[in-house]
């Protein structure tokens, strides 16, 4: 192990490796969090422009992401389809409004033949008709699930793209410090503001207001619900618009027929209502929906929280703080309904005024002509319906207000969305300029250049911690390593950075194992944090193993379902995705498909063919009954080669991250980690239950362990990863851990973890860290406190 540096604050001589620690006086010339500083303008920036006018450009950028994407001859074909279908319709209603007028006239002048010929011209129109508008609401209904699912699938892949989630749900935590406070509403920008100056000017949930700090509250319900109801919208109302241009041109030449003075009377009329409509109620309604939508959300979210922590609630007994934080945000959520209950009412009001007048104009325009028998009785009825078809075109604001304030809140939270996720494109654009070097060209060099930038987690700069894979290196290289503290938007409500680190060199060799140590708080998660590229804010240069992902596979599932992984990642929380424990074991390869490319981020950084352990081989191994249809998924696993003794386990652990595992070799990674009875006693590892609440965290740290032995990664990273096991498992776990893995870094508390690990790292605060042997480690310790080691 080497590294390093100048002077340690003790003034002693180091081991193999010197730690640097030169500024310790702030953050000086490190950039904080400049990143989410950016998508967290974007997003303050679209969720306060709220006029309708500023929100078409935002609806075409969403609409367009279908209309121009791979599917955009199918989006093409379907909208021609449906603007046919419109015009076609529109057509038979003007027919219809014909057929009426001479039902009328027959009927007044008592014309029996006449009525019947209306009659049969009428049933005819019906025949075909009807199955046209039925035709026509099927294809409508074809375009908005096709329309739905394309955008779902495209917002959820950005969504795990370069681990936008973390990032989001970074910002989206940060700016909740308080999230139950009341607060003042009036700075957030335009959509905050409040209709009625009452509620809606009150209390917004931090969640809500998440823009003010730069968040995106519930990503969830805006992937799935606000793309629904954005998708419905757009296609209804650009329809509803289609239509109605149709019919106004249409009932326009009626019209004209009958009095041309009515037709300008009626543009004016309409103008003049739309502009009174939008001015009194167009932003309030907008803006109303968006809160509703918002805080909605909080809602769900406070409720799915108490369902997700429930025992730890019944522990604390905290039930009745958490009743009050959940009515609280009822009550925010029935405040906002009765606002927008209030300004309905306003509303109706309005357009009842405005539609019993459109009733009411045509008739008194055109009566005197009729009683001057210049006109036939049938003649004001036509006109009326004219009119009100006109009117109706005319005053598509005016009558369709509420859904397009809907729509306008829809596409203000889905522009954010895209925004904070750095767009749709461009991550899935660099994912595949990589696929294309390292599957495409073959050569060496591509693939060093691919490698090289695989792990950059942002743009270059001097103010973001640097990352790149070396696929020759075994161990761990950090190059004078400046780590702070997420600020402004994406840290702690604001605030400013903390120095967590300070040119901080090492490097870290195969059979070399690293304990991080140091205060709580001090920063030891931070590190891995940094190391795995979740944490950008800083300086310096960080070197893995790896290289880059091999060619796609037969299935599709491309070269991250295949092979072992070079860099492994322990988070202090064990994950327990939703599935079968199967599904536990394998995770987090076991879904990767043609849709998920697998493990190629921060829990598994691919170790190249070459560094393969030896005895991969494939011998197929039959499965118990208990293992249910487990066997037939399963790749095969080979035996020999482990150094534990263990061959069979060790070898099938080998494809284990890379998608394949037997289920004999699962079972035996179980009896590994110290869980031989857990697929006995939860009745196979086809079962699907509650992971989280019916495994003990130990338990979970335990099947955590056993994802690590599979992959048998080149370098792992393990963040206080076996703190709820017992002396003796901890101990038997890391002797199978050093034996299966290279090199290994450990953050922990326990004095017992320093029996395995070669070299200890600690944390002396304010951003300096001192490297030493671990038996050195142990003497300064017992100097220090005065006992023996
Ligand atoms: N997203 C964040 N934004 C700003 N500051 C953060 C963020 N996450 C953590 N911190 C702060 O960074 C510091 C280091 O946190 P870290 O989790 O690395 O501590 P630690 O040494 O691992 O602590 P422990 O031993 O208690 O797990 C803490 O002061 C913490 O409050």
């Amino acid at each position: 192990m080497s590294g390093s540096g100048e002077t340690k604050p003790t003034g002693e001589q180091h081991t193999a490796l010197q730690i640097q620690a030169v500024a310790t006086n702030g953050v000086g010339g490190v950039a904080v969090g400049k990143r989410m500083g950016s998508g967290a303008a974007v997003a303050h920036s679209s969720a306060a422009s709220s006029s309708l006018s500023a929100v078409l450009p935002k609806w075409w950028r969403l609409a367009k992401i279908w209309f121009t994407g791979e599917e955009r001859w199918a989006a093409r074909g379907y909208a021609a389809a449906v603007i046919a279908l419109a015009l076609l319709t529109t057509l038979f209603s003007v027919h219809i409004s014909y057929a009426q007028r001479d039902f009328s006239t027959a009927l007044s002048g008592k014309d029996v033949a006449g009525f019947y010929a209306a009659v049969r011209k009428f049933v005819i129109i019906i025949v075909i008709a009807a199955p046209l508008f039925s035709f026509n609401a099927w294809v409508e209904e074809r375009l908005v699930l096709s329309w739905r699912a394309y955008l779902t699938r495209r917002l959820t892949r950005a969504y795990f793209e370069n681990r936008a989630f973390y990032h989001i749900q970074q910002r989206g935590d940060s700016t909740a410090v308080g999230a139950d406070e009341p607060r003042p509403v009036a700075s957030a920008g335009p959509l905050t503001r409040g209709p009625s100056g009452s509620s809606a000017g009150g209390p917004a949930s931090s969640a809500h207001t998440g823009s003010l700090g730069g968040g995106i509250d519930n990503p969830d319900q805006r992937i799935c619900d606000d793309v629904g109801s954005f998708v419905r919208s757009s296609v209804s109302l650009s329809l509803t618009l289609c239509r109605k241009i149709f019919s106004c041109t249409a009932f326009a030449g009626v019209l004209w027929g009958v009095s041309g003075s009515l037709v300008l009377f009626m543009f004016v009329y309409a103008a003049v209502g739309t502009f009174v409509t939008t001015a009194m109620f167009g932003r309030v309604m907008t803006t109303l929906f968006y809160r509703q939508l918002a805080r909605e959300a909080d809602l769900r979210f406070s409720l799915v929280r108490v369902r997700e922590n429930a025992e730890s609630i019944a522990f604390y007994r905290g039930e009745g703080g958490e009743r009050v934080r959940v009515l609280s945000r009822l009550d925010a959520v029935l405040g906002v309904a009765a606002d927008r209950i209030r300004w309905s009412a306003l509303y109706d009001l309005w357009t009842s005024v405005y539609s019993y007048a459109t009733i009411l104009v045509p008739s008194l325009l055109t009566a005197p002509r009729y009683f001057s028998g210049e006109i036939e009785f049938g003649v004001i009825s036509q006109a009326s319906f004219a009119f009100s078809r006109i009117d109706a075109a005319l005053s598509i604001i005016i009558n369709n207000l509420a859904q397009i304030s809907g729509l306008a809140a829809e596409t203000e939270r889905l522009d954010a969305l895209i925004a904070a996720m750095g767009g749709l494109g461009a991550a899935a654009a660099a994912g595949e300029a990589l696929e294309g070097a390292a599957a495409g060209r073959g050569s060496r060099d591509s693939a060093a250049a691919a490698a090289a930038t695989l792990l950059l987690s942002s743009p270059g700069g001097d103010q973001v911690i640097r990352r790149r894979s070396d696929p020759d290196l075994r161990g761990l290289v950090l190059q004078q390593l400046a780590v702070v503290t997420p600020s402004g938007p994406g840290g702690v409500g604001g605030a400013a950075a903390k120095l967590l680190a300070t040119d901080l060199s090492l490097a870290l060799e195969p059979g070399q194992s690293l304990l991080v140590v140091g205060p709580s708080g001090c920063g030891k998660s931070s590190l891995l944090r940094a190391i795995a590229g979740l944490w950008t804010a800083g300086s310096g240069t960080v070197v893995l193993p790896g290289g880059p992902p091999p060619p796609q596979d037969e299935d599709g599932g491309g070269g991250a379902t295949r092979g072992s992984v070079a860099v492994f990642f322990l988070p202090q929380k064990p994950f327990m995705p939703l599935g079968d424990l199967r599904t536990q074991l394998t995770f987090p390869s076991g879904l990767a498909g043609p849709e998920d490319g697998g493990p190629t981020a921060s829990a598994a950084i691919r170790r190249p063919d070459s560094a393969r352990p030896r005895g991969d081989t494939d011998p197929d191994l039959e499965s118990s009954p208990l293992l249910g249809g487990g066997a037939g998924r399963a790749a095969p696993a080979g035996g020999g080669g482990d150094d534990s003794g263990r061959a069979g386990s060790a070898s099938a652990s080998a494809s284990a991250a890379g998608g394949g595992i037997s289920d004999e070799g699962l079972l035996s990674l179980l009896d590994d980690v110290c869980l031989p009875d857990l697929v006995q006693r939860v009745g196979g590892l086809d079962v699907e239950l509650n992971w989280s609440s019916v495994l003990s965290v130990g338990e979970q740290q335990r099947v955590a362990l056993l994802r690590l032995l599979a992959a048998r990664p080149t370098l792992a990273f393990l963040d206080e990863a076996t703190s709820a096991l017992d002396g003796p498992t901890e101990g038997r776990l890391y002797g199978l851990i050093r034996k299966r893995v290279g090199c290994y870094v450990s953050v922990g508390h326990r004095m017992q973890l320093l029996q395995h690990h070669t070299h200890v790292l600690e944390c002396l605060g304010g951003g300096v860290w001192r490297l030493d042997s671990s038996d050195e480690y142990q003497r300064r310790m017992a100097a220090a406190t005065g006992l023996h080691p």
